[in-house]
């Protein structure tokens, strides 16, 4: 069984580094011309899978945008899944999910196990119960090949306060959760599958990215004001190892198909001008 690690690696080799999210937000989908409504989701989401399911390394799907429509909305999301499946491009659910053990269990099961209907390669999850509550997240990611995703930095202006927070031993919240997380990724090759989700909009914090040895996630290019440039100072050495996400900037594009394309080849070679990519 190949590793999430192993796939993304390959997957960013043979398309570029970059994942495009599918955020369905009220105002994207009237700009869309598009009803705020199941239909409009579908319609909506059926086009980034045919603009970009074929192109893009990693889609991901915001599952809160499907999620505010009830079980037909997550009906969409698992068809959508399928259809980003069939085109060849790994999908990260984005659902932040995170709890005490025993349930974060039944989350994993959700998104990790290949026979569930919500089956992803990869999914975010938040450390802020303790990361060793993830712990069966990460013993079924092990199992069946997928991979998860932990929010350290995020990429909003209150994330911060949290943190940056010190703990005990005077480590920061964040450096705790980078260090736990290294520790899953130890001696992973070509590219463990525990990653971190790093915001590309905070800057350089200081925190040591230098042993994950897994995927780092930058969500809050375009839309939220950072650059592909600014990677250069949040990430440092640890560049290679960055995923560049953009949702809105490039969905903004839409609905034409093309233009959709054209955006995600802008926001790509952005990235590839930063982003040094294995072969
Ligand atoms: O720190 C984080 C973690 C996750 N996100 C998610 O990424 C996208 C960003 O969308 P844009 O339109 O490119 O701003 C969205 O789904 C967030 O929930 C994040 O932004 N920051």
């Amino acid at each position: 069984m190949e590793t999430f690690g192993a796939r993304l690696h390959r997957a960013v080799a043979e398309r570029g580094p970059l994942c495009v999210g599918i955020d369905p937000h009220p105002g994207l989908l009237a700009r869309w011309g598009l009803s705020d409504d199941v239909d409009g989701l579908d319609r909506f989401a059926r086009t980034v899978v045919d603009a970009l399911g074929d192109r893009v390394a990693v889609v991901k799907p915001q599952s809160a945008f499907f999620e505010r429509f009830g079980a037909r909305g997550v009906a969409i999301l698992e068809s959508t899944i399928r259809q980003l499946r069939d085109r060849g491009s790994l999908v990260l659910l984005d659902i932040k999910r995170g709890d005490i053990g025993s349930t974060v269990r039944a989350y994993a099961e959700a998104y990790l196990d290949p026979s569930r209907p919500l089956y992803v390669d990869a999914v975010t999850a938040s450390p802020y119960l303790g990361v060793g509550s993830l712990a069966p997240m990460f013993e079924l990611a092990a199992e069946h090949g997928g991979g998860v995703f932990v929010l350290a930095l995020t990429s909003n202006p209150e994330g911060p306060e949290v943190q940056h927070a010190r703990t005990s031993d005077g480590r920061t919240v964040a450096q705790t959760v980078i260090d736990e997380i290294s520790q899953l990724n130890a001696g992973a090759e070509p590219l463990g599958s525990f990653g971190l989700v790093v915001g590309a909009t905070i800057g350089d914090t200081g925190h040591d990215l230098s042993r994950v040895g897994g995927p780092l996630l930058a969500p809050g290019l375009g839309a939220q004001g950072a650059t592909a440039a600014d990677l250069r100072t949040v990430f440092g050495a640890s560049l290679p190892a960055v995923l560049p996400s953009y949702s809105r900037e490039v969905l903004g594009a839409g609905p034409d198909v093309a233009a959709l394309r054209a955006a995600a080849d802008r926001a790509l070679a952005a990235c590839k001008a930063v982003v040094p990519v294995a072969g």
